[in-house]
C-alpha cells in the first residue's frame, strides 16, 4: 500500500480539484453538440462536482468517424508494436505521476474509500497497461500445419474502432481492462464511462495525449445509456463493443448488434457468487476474514462479491461468530477518510435498491446476524441474514451491495447444487482442508474463476469472466483479452508445382 495521507490532506486536494469535464475526442475536449450538462456529484456528501458534457448521438458519430479515421490512416495500428509500447508506458509514468490526484478524484466521483483508491485502483491500473503495452511486441503470429506444398500463415490485426462502455463501481480499473489490450493490439476506441463517474477517465485521456497517444485512437464520450451507449452499440462503423454492467443492459447490446453491423460484442455481466465453506475448513478466523472481504468489498458494489456463503451445518455457528466479529471491524464513512473500509453508495438510487434488500431480509424473517442499518441515506452497514433459502431473492439476485445471505447445506453435493443453482456463473471460492474436494469443487462449479482457501479474481495473467448469464463472447485480462481485439487473418501461399508463377519461384 502506497503511502496514506490525513482525511485532512485528501480534503485539500479534494478543494483543489477542478477535473475535466467535457467530452474528449480526436485530441481535445469539447462540449456536446447540443451544448447540455449534467451534474457529477460527491455520492458522499451530493455536492456537485462539475458539470460534464451530455453527450448525444451526434456527438458519438463524430467521435465514431475519428477513431475510424485514426484506424484507417495507420497512426496507431501500424505503428511499429514497440512504438506503441513506449506509448502506453508513458502514459503509465504519468498515471504514476498523478497518482494522488487520480485517487482522490476516484473516490470523490465514486465514493469508493480513498485506501482502496490508493492501494488497489491506481496501481492495478498502472499494473494493467503496462502488462498489456509489454505483450503489443512479443506476441507471435502462428503459421498452420498445412504441409510443404503450402505455407499458411495466421495473423492477428487489430479488430478496428472498440466502443467500450464501463460501469461506475471501478471506474479507473474497467477502463484499464478495456483500454490496455485494445490499444495495445493497435485498435482505436470511443469509451462512455458511466455517467456517475466520468471523471478519470476523461483526466486519463488527457494523460494519454501527453503520453503522445496520436488524435483520434482515445476517445471518452460523456452522457447517459441512452443517449451514447445505444448509439454506440448500434453503430454501424463500430467493429466491437466491449461492455462491463449489468445482465440487463447486457442483453441490449447482443440486440443493438444484431440490429446493425453483427458487431462482435463481448460481456462481462453480473454475479450471485458462491462462498462454499465445508466442516473440514481450517482456521476458520482466515476463512471469516475472507468471506467479509468477498462480501464487503467495494461496498458489495462488485461483479465477482462472494453474496452467498454456503455453509456446512457442522461448522456454521462457529463460523458465523467470527465472520460477525470480522464485519464489525469495517468501518464505513467518508471515503476519503483513510481509516475507513466503506464508502458511500453510489447514488440514491442504488441505495434504495439495496436499502430495499434489507427491508426484505429483516421483514422475511431471516435471521440477521449483524449490520442491518443505514446512515445518511448513502452508507449501508455490512450486513449478514441467516436461514436464506436458495430460492429466496436474496440469493437469487444480484444486490449489489454490503449485505451476505448464509445458506446451510448438509454434504459436500449439496453444497455445489446450491452453488450451481443460480443464472450467474461468474465467480466461486471454495474452503475446505480436503485438496482433492477442493479440486472436485472447482471443477464442479460452473464459474469463471474458482479460488481456493481465498476470496480473490486472480489476476491480470488470468482470465476474467462468467459462465451463464454472467459472460459472453470473451474475457477481460490476460492474453485471452488481447485475442479478442484481434481479427485472425489466415493469408495462403501455394509452392506446389501447379502454384501461379509470381512473386515465389
Ligand atoms: N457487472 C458489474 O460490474 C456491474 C453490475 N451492475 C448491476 O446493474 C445494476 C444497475 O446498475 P446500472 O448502473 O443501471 O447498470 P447498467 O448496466 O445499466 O450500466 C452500465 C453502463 O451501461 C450504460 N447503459 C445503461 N443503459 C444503457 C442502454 N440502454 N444502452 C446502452 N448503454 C446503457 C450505462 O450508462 C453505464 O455506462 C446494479 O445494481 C448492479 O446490480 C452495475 C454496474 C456494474
Ligand atoms: N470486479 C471487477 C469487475 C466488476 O466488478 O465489474
Amino acid at each position: 500500500m502506497s503511502d496514506l495521507l490525513t482525511l485532512e490532506e485528501y480534503q485539500a486536494i479534494a478543494a483543489e480539484m477542478n477535473p475535466p469535464a467535457m467530452s474528449f475526442i480526436d485530441g481535445a475536449f469539447r462540449p456536446s453538440v447540443s451544448g447540455n450538462t449534467f451534474d457529477t456529484t460527491n455520492p458522499a456528501t451530493g455536492e456537485v462536482l462539475a458539470a460534464v458534457a451530455a453527450c448525444n448521438e451526434e456527438d458519438v458519430n463524430f467521435a465514431v468517424s475519428c477513431a475510424r479515421t485514426a484506424f484507417e490512416d495507420g497512426r496507431w495500428s501500424k505503428l511499429h508494436p514497440s512504438e506503441r509500447k513506449e506509448v502506453l508506458r508513458r502514459l503509465c509514468k504519468l498515471v504514476a505521476l498523478n497518482s494522488r490526484e487520480l485517487a482522490v478524484l476516484e473516490s470523490l466521483d465514486s465514493g469508493k474509500p480513498i485506501a482502496d483508491c490508493e492501494s488497489i485502483d491506481i496501481p492495478e491500473f498502472i499494473h494493467t497497461l503496462t502488462w498489456h503495452a509489454e505483450f503489443a511486441d512479443k506476441i507471435y503470429d502462428q503459421t498452420a500445419p498445412v504441409g510443404s506444398e503450402a505455407i499458411a500463415m495466421v495473423v492477428r490485426e487489430p479488430i478496428g474502432v472498440v466502443g467500450a462502455v464501463l460501469p461506475w463501481n471501478f471506474p479507473l480499473l474497467m477502463l484499464a481492462w478495456k483500454i490496455a489490450p485494445a490499444l495495445s493490439a493497435g485498435c482505436t476506441m470511443v469509451v462512455k464511462p458511466a455517467e456517475q463517474t466520468s471523471l478519470t477517465a476523461l483526466r486519463i485521456a488527457e494523460l494519454a495525449a501527453e503520453a503522445g497517444l496520436p488524435r483520434g485512437v482515445l476517445n471518452i464520450v460523456t452522457g447517459s445509456g441512452a443517449e451514447v451507449g445505444e448509439p454506440l452499440g448500434k453503430h454501424m462503423d463500430v467493429d466491437m463493443v466491449t461492455f462491463t454492467g449489468s445482465t440487463v443492459t447486457g442483453r441490449r447490446f447482443l440486440r443493438y448488434s444484431a440490429d446493425s453491423n453483427l458487431k462482435k460484442v463481448v460481456l462481462e455481466l453480473g454475479g450471485k457468487n458462491p462462498c462454499i465453506v465445508l466442516d473440514d475448513a481450517e482456521n476458520l478466523d482466515q476463512v471469516a476474514e475472507q468471506v467479509c472481504a468477498a462480501a464487503f468489498w467495494n461496498m458489495g458494489e462488485n461483479c465477482s462479491a462472494g453474496s452467498r456463503l454456503i455453509v456446512q451445518s457442522g461448522i456454521k455457528d462457529e463460523l458465523l461468530e467470527r465472520i460477525k466479529a470480522h464485519a464489525r471491524n469495517w468501518k464505513m464513512g467518508d471515503p476519503l477518510d483513510p481509516t475507513n473500509q466503506l464508502g458511500a453508495m453510489i447514488d440514491g438510487g442504488h441505495f434504495a435498491k439495496v436499502a430495499g434488500y434489507l427491508d426484505h431480509g429483516k421483514k422475511s424473517g431471516h435471521g440477521l446476524v449483524v449490520g442491518g442499518e443505514t446512515q445518511d441515506g448513502v452508507f449501508i452497514q455490512p450486513t449478514v441474514f441467516d436461514g436464506i433459502l436458495n430460492s429466496d431473492k436474496m440469493a437469487q439476485e444480484e444486490i449489489f451491495g454490503p449485505i451476505l445471505s448464509v445458506i446451510t447445506v448438509k454434504s459436500y453435493d449439496e453444497a455445489i447444487q446450491v452453488a450451481n443453482d443460480t443464472d450467474y456463473g461468474l465467480a466461486a471460492s471454495v474452503f475446505t482442508a480436503n485438496g482433492k474436494k477442493a479440486l472436485r469443487a472447482a471443477q464442479a462449479i460452473r464459474a469463471g474463476t474458482v479460488t481456493v482457501n481465498c476470496f480473490g479474481e486472480g489476476d491480470i495473467s488470468t482470465p476474467f469472466g462468467g459462465y451463464k448469464q454472467s459472460g459472453f463472447g470473451g474475457r477481460d485480462n490476460s492474453i485471452h483479452a488481447h485475442d479478442q481485439y484481434t481479427e485472425l487473418k489466415t493469408i495462403w501461399v501455394d509452392l506446389s508445382d501447379d502454384a501461379v508463377d509470381g512473386c515465389i519461384e
